[in-house]
């Protein structure tokens, strides 16, 4: 089959996301010479209209091209994008397409992307929350909400109790942090996973007084603790912090990739199929990443597109630790966009055996839900945040 049509849609609606950034998707539509339908989803967060654009120039990249040479199309863009490693709309563009690439393969044999890739390693997926916490400022909102997530049987959340604090974090930010963080611990009780997300943005001796109070906490894991580029900070970090150190969804490449694994800065690999390089790289970073006996936790947080092709290749790598989910905080809106969604039961997720991604997307919905690609406004609260936190400093 050739590609014959990519078309990039930017979704919107009243009822938004629990971030500006989950308040928006962007999904690539490939339809091919024989009338196939494939989709994949691109990262929205600032980048709306730049992303919108980038696939419309990555798609002069791929159509004509055979959609069964996934890996060869993917370096074939490589080849005319001397940016891509450098481009983080080039690398989602790409991503986005990889992943309907692979849709549309699994649609043509009648099988999930599982089964194209050797099969199911397990039939369901254990998640973690992440989403749950939006308009949570004291210890009680945190405590309260952590109460409700493991109510709906989650074994694991996330959460950034950083509040506005940004590089450095004072002695009133380390115990506003502490504070929450003991308040969620003493919610959940001592058998539920908690995962203190720093959304990549502290020095690193802000980070290492982060971890040495929260230590007794017993996160799981301490996301990107400092700036994703910051690989002295990340050497200082792991010489002075106990604490496993999770990162990635920043990543572009599987190049980047090594240099993380190789200096032994990252415990729990969260590559984003949406920007590494869809399914294509994905799945050599997560192979990559089992050589160094590193676990994988892909960063999952933008639409239902990504939720299920994340949920595929999660099944599949022997090294999953956890699937991140917002699942559960999504806009209903982005749930109704795919039917046969993919709910949470349990703290874990069931593998869909449908074809490709498994679920099939609701053309009336994705038609309704069309909006323009605007630049968003640019605010206090930055998108990257779970709405509602920064309050009352
Ligand atoms: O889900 C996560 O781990 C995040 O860090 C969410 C980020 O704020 C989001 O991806 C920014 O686009
Ligand atoms: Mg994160």
């Amino acid at each position: 089959m050739k590609i014959q049509e990519i078309t990039p849609f930017v979704l919107s609606s009243k009822e938004r996301g629990s971030a500006t950034w989950a308040s928006t998707m962007i999904v690539v539509k490939v339809t091919t010479s024989d009338g196939m339908i494939g989709y994949g989803e691109a990262v929205p967060t600032l980048r709306v209209k730049p992303v919108f654009s980038a696939i419309q120039q990555v798609s002069k990249g791929y159509l004509g091209k055979e959609v069964e040479r996934v890996e060869r199309n993917y370096h074939e863009w490589y080849k005319q994008d001397f940016y891509l490693s450098r481009s983080f709309e080039s690398a989602t563009a790409t991503s986005a397409i990889d992943i309907a690439l692979w849709d549309l393969v699994g649609k043509e044999l009648g099988a999930p992307i599982h089964r194209l890739l050797g099969g199911k390693f397990r039939d369901h997926v254990p998640v973690y929350a992440n989403g749950w916490y939006k308009d949570c400022v004291t210890p009680e909102d945190f405590a309260r909400e952590a109460k409700n997530v493991v109510k709906r049987g989650y074994r694991a959340m996330k959460f950034d109790p950083f509040g506005p604090y940004y590089d450095w974090i004072d002695e009133h930010g380390l115990r506003q942090a502490e504070e929450r963080v003991k308040a969620v611990r003493e919610a959940v009780g001592e058998e539920v996973e908690i995962l203190i997300e720093h959304h990549g943005r502290f020095n690193a001796n802000s980070a290492i007084e982060i971890a040495k109070r929260l230590e007794k906490y017993r996160p799981l894991f301490a996301e990107e603790p400092v700036h994703h580029e910051d690989l002295e900070g990340y050497r200082k970090y792991k010489r002075h912090s106990n604490l496993r150190v999770a990162m990635g969804e920043r990543l572009v490449s599987l190049k980047e990739t090594l240099v993380y694994l190789r200096e032994g800065l990252v415990d729990i690999l969260q590559p984003d199929l949406t920007n590494i390089g869809g399914v294509t790289v994905a799945r050599k970073v997560a192979s990559l990443a089992e050589a160094f006996d590193v676990e994988v936790a892909f960063h999952n947080a933008f639409g239902s597109i990504q939720n299920a092709v994340s949920i595929q290749l999660a099944s599949v790598i022997p090294n999953l630790l956890l699937l991140e989910n917002f699942y559960d905080w999504f806009p209903q809106w982005k749930r109704d966009l795919v039917n046969n969604g993919t709910p949470v039961e349990m703290g874990r997720v069931k593998v869909p055996d449908g074809p490709g991604i498994g679920v099939e997307v609701n053309e009336r919905i994705l038609e309704e839900l069309k909006t323009d690609p605007v630049a968003l406004e640019v605010v206090e609260e930055p998108v990257w945040v779970v709405g509602g936190t920064w309050k009352n400093y």
